[in-house]
């Protein structure tokens, strides 16, 4: 039996058996330009074949016609047909695996060796090489390079494992900070013992306003920098109460020591507090006061709006507090004038995130994980009951907490202050969407109300107000959950940690370069960037935001907000109302768009497919799921159309609903591919994965020139906890498998702390990159990191086990001492974990010992992580735009050969990667970042966006880097 697989692109088919000397039968269909080739197997054995190389012997036969004229083309291209290569291919060796059905599905589905053929074809000739078993099924599939020459091309990455060697000898990045706890112990003495000289300066921080998560590991960053850059490093205890009262019970000197393992806490150890004296001019007056007394040259505020909105005034009040008091002989003329410009930076630390100009703030993301896990909890008790359930979320002012776990949890509806409507317009705009989800068979009813929802008179909207809509009106059983001060509480999650320390680093820079003139910055995040903002103007903004919000001008506070907040609202809406109402596009711009996983399972997967199937709904388009990445439709044509009823629940699962692995298209058969593409009339296509993702777009837009049912656009949204892809600084997944290796190394690190002389080697994934285990070691404090992009020297390892041996030495059994190394799995192939901890056990001649600590494929996470979740959303409506804008620029290519030329920029940009490079998201072209952005040999792109936060890692934690010279 035989499968029928139509001319794609004018290529010519016949079909011929290959089978073995005993039982097992195959039939193989061979596709090429120009030839027809029969194969037949020798030696072929159905229980023996796997893993063993069969010889298939290759007849030219059959069509002769078109033999001829692959003949005469072959002749006019070489001119010498007699020497031509591609009659080697008759007897060519073809290594054929895994050639049982079973053994093909298991190869297909990425556990095991595929079909391969040692020939190659090229791109003028291509084949294609189809092993069907016996009831039909397409079991089989061929590499298809190079049918002429007889230079192989590179072999195809193995699936699952990468042989490419990393180098293990040491290479020195970047000019590291060598920093150690002695000298900088020796630094701090010398520095308190000549106490104010004019060249050192004293910075101090505080926190302010709500505690946030986060703000603890702001202030070791803060403290740890100024005293690596020679300052002195002051705390301002219990917020601006502590300004208000002064001494040095409030404003304290503190030292390296003083903020050890302070990541890993929740709340702010240094005290927080709400101040009213601060409110009043008479209260900034003796906190003035009280830090020139201190000596302080610079402060840093790490606060919520309110918290800034003070720091603001202060700055501005600054001169004519000095003025009096001058007057008022507090101060003497040499105070006045060496304090006379207050250096004052925010660094914003709040829940809320509600201040303008940054895309968050310490503490908020953290906040969102405990809402998104509750409201996951509360759904599997409402899902029982077939239950609503109205949540009440922090958020005085804001409905950021509210609008994210809305879009995380795909609840039902949402209330918030920024988008008010009249109570009439609210009820029934939520009763609509909750009766119709309902009656689509959703059992479960979750509103999310911002604890500052008002209606647009200004009238709060409490939960009660909505439980006795949804009880009176829908009949529904509900309940009330207040999740209160436990969205505070617990320890920072992973980005808030590596958000909180880079800011804290900036900060200190900032106040640092700063003059008289410069205007007091704002340190704050744009995408993935960390930038300085003017703290006036930011300020300023925020202010405008309520003031709008006060003048009911609804309109005006939305324009003012930031145009991400307003991205996310519109998401939420569309996604959440999908197949409700009439799509928003006309019949005859509505399109058939794929979606398909490749790769290894990465948090937000599912949120990308879920957001991109009930957006295209809402638009009017007709979203199906490739399952089973390509082998999975090249050997069951796995297509369906997405429903939003089977997608209940997607948007919080780990995984991938609809089945990934990696599997490239030409590893599954690309003829195939491409048939299934034409045979469905795709009309745009959405990868979710890593690099074998990015190789799979890479195949597809180069396979365009034979195949039209690729001239579409196509989007990889990169997803890999390795985030290698190139073409982005961020893949969904990483932020999930952050959270989880920190919070194993948060477990391991508490017990090398109790057993006090221990330190931990743990194994980090991440294939060749190092950036898992760099921004872990961020997260966590770790004393070294091995990544693969420096190895590990004997010279580096021996530096780095006497700086954790004087460490021990001089640590006395102080609390918080767990030390932990994160080695990357790809740093070294010689030192693995076990070895490393023996060597260093070994070395430490008795002072401590090390013992390994594998936290294996744990690393891929349980839950996705909300900023996963929401990232995913964004991404994904960001990429169904995509393919909705970029039809015109290649549609006249689908149908017409001689309007495609794959070299055309417009064309060749329709297949891109869509990612956060910087402060901006951009679609970059799969040809740019293949062809002059990748390392491919490396799977790696070319610049390694995240290589000055190692610097920072090693600073932080006082580690010294030997300068290796390769
Ligand atoms: N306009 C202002 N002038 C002077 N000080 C202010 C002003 N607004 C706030 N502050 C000071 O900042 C403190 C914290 O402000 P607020 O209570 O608004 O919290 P926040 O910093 O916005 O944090 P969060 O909202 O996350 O809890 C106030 O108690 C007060 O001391
Ligand atoms: O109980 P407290 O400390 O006044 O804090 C409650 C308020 O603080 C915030 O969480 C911000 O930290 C607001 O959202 C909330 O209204
Ligand atoms: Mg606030």
């Amino acid at each position: 039996m035989t499968v029928d697989i139509p001319l794609v692109n004018g290529t010519t088919q016949c079909t011929v058996t290959a089978y073995s000397e005993k039982s097992y039968q195959a039939t193989v269909k061979f596709y090429s330009q120009f030839l027809s080739l029969e194969l037949e197997t020798k030696d072929a054995n159905s229980t023996t074949l796997r893993n063993s190389t069969v010889s298939l012997k290759v007849v030219l036969e059959g069509n002769a016609e078109k033999h001829a004229e692959s003949e005469a083309r072959f002749q006019e291209l070489t001119g010498d047909l007699e020497s031509a290569d591609w009659r080697s291919l008759a007897n060519s060796s073809l290594v054929f695996k895994a050639a049982n059905v079973v053994q093909c599905k298991e190869a297909l589905e990425g556990q095991g060796p595929g079909v391969q053929v040692q020939a190659y074809p090229t791109d003028l000739f291509p084949m294609e090489l189809y092993v069907v078993d016996p009831v039909g099924n397409v079991v089989g599939v061929t590499r298809t390079k190079n049918a002429v020459s007889t230079m192989p091309t590179a072999p195809p990455a193995s699936k699952g494992t990468f042989t490419s060697s990393v180098p293990s000898s040491a290479q020195s990045t970047s000019a590291l900070s060598e920093i150690d706890e002695k000298s900088i112990s020796a630094e701090v003495s010398e520095v308190t013992a000549s106490a104010s000289g004019p060249g050192e300066k004293a910075i101090a921080v505080m926190t302010s306003g709500g505690d946030a998560p986060g703000m603890n590991a702001n202030v070791r960053a803060i403290v740890r920098t100024a005293i690596a850059k020679g300052c002195r490093a002051y705390v301002v205890m219990e917020g601006y109460e502590g300004l208000v009262r002064g001494g040095p019970e409030y404003i304290k000197q503190f030292s390296w020591e003083d903020v050890r393992g302070w990541s890993s806490e929740g709340g702010t150890n240094i005290g927080t507090a709400r101040c009213k004296e601060f409110r009043e001019r008479a209260g900034r007056l003796l906190g003035a006061l009280h830090l020139i007394e201190a000596g302080v040259d610079a402060l840093i505020v790490c606060g919520g709006d309110g918290s800034l909105t003070g720091a603001d005034l202060f700055r501005s009040e600054w001169p004519s507090l000095l003025q009096e008091l001058k007057e008022t002989s507090k101060i003497t003329s040499e105070q006045y004038t060496r304090y006379k410009h207050l250096n004052i930076c925010g660094t914003v630390g709040s829940i809320d995130n509600d201040m303008s100009t940054t895309d968050a703030t310490i503490g908020a993301y953290s906040s969102l994980d405990r809402i998104c896990r509750a409201i996951d909890y509360i759904e599997a008790t409402a899902n029982s009951h077939s239950r609503a359930f109205v949540v009440e979320v922090m958020g005085r002012n804001c409905g950021w907490l509210a609008l994210m776990a809305g879009i995380a949890t795909s609840a039902d509806y949402i209330l918030i202050p920024e988008k008010p409507a009249s109570s009439r317009e609210w009820e029934e705009q939520m009763c609509d969407i909750v009766t119709k989800h309902r009656s689509r068979g959703k059992r479960t009813t979750i509103v999310i109300v911002a604890e500052g929802a008002i209606a647009n008179d200004l009238t709060p909207i409490s939960p009660n107000d909505v439980h006795k809509v949804l009880s009176q009106r829908l009949k529904l059983d509900t309940r009330v959950t207040t999740l209160g001060h436990v969205q505070r509480g617990g320890t920072a999650v992973a980005f808030d940690r590596i958000l909180a320390t880079l800011q804290g680093v900036e900060a200190v820079n900032a106040v640092l370069e700063s003059n008289p003139d410069t205007p007091s910055p704002l340190i704050a995040i744009n995408e993935n960037k960390i930038t300085r903002k003017s703290l006036v103007e930011s300020v300023r903004q925020t202010k405008s935001v309520a003031d709008a919000i006060q003048a009911q001008d609804f309109k005006k506070a939305m324009e003012l907000r930031d145009t991400e907040f307003v991205e996310h609202l519109n998401n939420f809406m569309a996604v959440n109302s999908a197949d409700h109402n009439p799509p928003n596009l006309p019949q005859d711009q509505r399109l058939k768009i794929a979606i398909v996983n490749v790769g290894a399972p990465a948090g937000g997967t599912n949120s990308a497919v879920y957001a991109m199937a009930t957006y295209c709904m809402s638009q009017g388009h007709r979203p199906y799921a490739i399952y089973n990445g390509w082998s999975g439709l090249a050997r069951h044509e796995s297509v369906r159309s997405l429903d939003w009823k089977s997608m209940l629940g997607w948007q919080s699962r780990g995984g991938s609903e609809i089945g990934t692995n990696r599997c490239t298209p030409d590893e599954a058969d690309i003829g195939l591919v491409a048939y299934y593409f034409q045979k469905y009339k795709f009309d745009g296509l959405i990868i979710v994965g890593g690099f074998e993702a990015f190789v799979s777009l890479h195949q597809l837009e180069r396979a365009r020139d034979n195949y039209p049912a690729f001239r579409i656009p196509m989007v990889l949204i990169p997803a890999t906890l390795s985030n290698n892809v190139p073409g982005t600084e961020y893949s969904l997944g990483t932020d999930t498998a952050l959270n989880a290796l920190m919070d194993y190394c948060d477990v391991i690190k508490q017990s090398a702390a109790s057993t006090r002389g221990r330190a931990f080697v743990v194994d980090v994934q991440g294939g060749n990159s190092g950036f898992l285990a760099t921004n872990a070691s961020l997260a966590v404090g770790a004393h070294v990191s091995y990544v693969p992009e420096e190895g590990i020297s004997l010279e580096q390892l021996s530096q780095d086990i006497e700086t954790l041996a004087e460490s021990f030495q001089t640590a006395q059994g102080r609390r918080r001492f767990g030390k932990l190394i994160l080695k990357s799995k790809n740093a070294s192939k010689v030192f693995t974990p076990e070895v490393l901890a023996d060597v260093i056990t070994a070395e430490a001649n008795g002072v401590f010992n090390a013992k390994s600590a594998i936290p294996g494929h744990v690393q891929q996470g349980g839950l996705p992580s909300p900023i996963d979740r929401t990232r995913a959303t964004r991404l994904a409506v960001k990429a169904v735009d995509f393919i909705e804008s970029r039809q015109e620029d290649i549609y006249k290519a689908r149908a017409d050969d001689d309007e495609f030329d794959p070299d055309d920029k417009e064309i060749s940009s329709t297949a891109a990667v869509l990612g956060i490079r910087g402060s901006d998201v951009v679609f970059t072209s799969i040809r740019q970042l293949y062809d002059f952005e990748t390392e491919i040999g490396k799977r790696m792109p070319k610049v390694i966006h995240w290589e000055s936060t190692r610097a920072i890692a090693d600073s932080l934690v006082g580690r010294k880097k030997v300068d290796v010279k390769n």
